[in-house]
């Protein structure tokens, strides 16, 4: 049985979490194709002069195993870029290859499908389903795709997450980490090939958040999956190996090599003051 302590320090930005740390680039990966990328992505809401460009043509790549936050000022098109990235909306405008599939190439179906079995969400309001239990929560997404469920997988990662004694608890009887880390193992189970997480701690206040986000990193560490996580927190951001800061529907800027929270602070205000990230 593999534990996870959920309360040590975060990452420091001087020494990596580990020697294992993730590349931080895609040159670091090199033969390896990324999770999700996306190229020349354009999403513009309504028309004329009331149209809004929320994606002005952004290219991303998101390296296997790596932990990415991404940042940018309040309506920057950070949750626009996830959305189009995990299948949950379509560019007007460029395409997204996701685990190797060009999304274009599905219909909505398809994309559905797709969604079911490659990719994991972790949203800021957690999204339980009330009268199901944590293990029916858990579940959920594999039962509701006919998929059979991995079991030493679904002990494992329960086990991870510190949720073995909360299998039968409804989410009114937990608190809010565990309603978080039980959102987290749900999209853990199907072993997806990326993790979208919009927010995912927002709700919770600092330990708190600061366990889930040990958990997400815990993930790509020794799990290998990939996170994809918006945050407004420079903190938070601090747990990823990578942050992608957006400015106006563009890419302003990319920070490699673990940043800490000061160097993401400093990138935002040159941001906000219109220079690159
Ligand atoms: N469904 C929609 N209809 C019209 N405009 C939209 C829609 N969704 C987003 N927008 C606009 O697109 C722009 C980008 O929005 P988006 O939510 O992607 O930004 P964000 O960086 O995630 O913002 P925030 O940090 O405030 O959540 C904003 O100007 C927003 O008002």
């Amino acid at each position: 049985m593999q534990t996870t302590s959920l309360s040590g320090p975060p990452p420091s930005p001087a020494s990596p979490a580990s020697p294992s740390s993730s590349p931080t680039s895609v040159s670091g990966t090199a033969g390896t194709a990324p999770a999700v990328s996306g190229r020349g992505l354009v999403r513009t809401y309504g028309d004329g002069d009331a149209a809004v460009h929320a994606l002005r043509g952004v290219d991303i790549d998101i390296p296997r195993g790596t932990f990415t936050a991404v940042m940018g000022p309040s309506g920057s098109g950070k949750s626009t870029l996830v959305h189009c990235l995990a299948a949950l909306d379509r560019p007007d405008g460029g395409e997204v290859v996701l685990d190797g599939v060009a999304l274009a190439d599905l219909d909505d179906a398809g994309l559905s499908r797709l969604r079911g079995a490659r990719v994991g969400f972790v949203f800021q309001s957690f999204n339980l389903v009330p009268v199901l239990t944590a293990a029916e929560n858990i579940r959920l997404p594999l039962v509701l795709g006919g998929v059979r469920a991995d079991e030493a997988w679904f002990t494992e990662v329960v086990d991870r997450l510190g949720l073995g004694d909360r299998l039968g608890h409804r989410p009114h009887e937990l608190s809010g980490g565990q309603q978080q880390r039980v959102a987290v193992a749900r999209a853990l189970l199907s072993r997806p090939a990326v993790v979208f997480a919009d927010e995912p701690t927002g709700n919770l206040d600092t330990a708190t958040g600061h366990e889930v986000l040990d958990v997400l990193r815990e993930a790509v560490r020794t799990g290998g999956q990939t996170v994809v996580m918006v945050t407004h927190d420079p903190v938070a951001a601090s747990w990823a190996d990578r942050v992608v800061v957006l400015s106006d529907g563009r890419v302003a800027g990319t920070l490699d090599g673990h940043p800490d929270a000061a160097a993401v602070t400093d990138a935002l205000a040159r941001v906000r003051a219109g220079g690159e990230a």
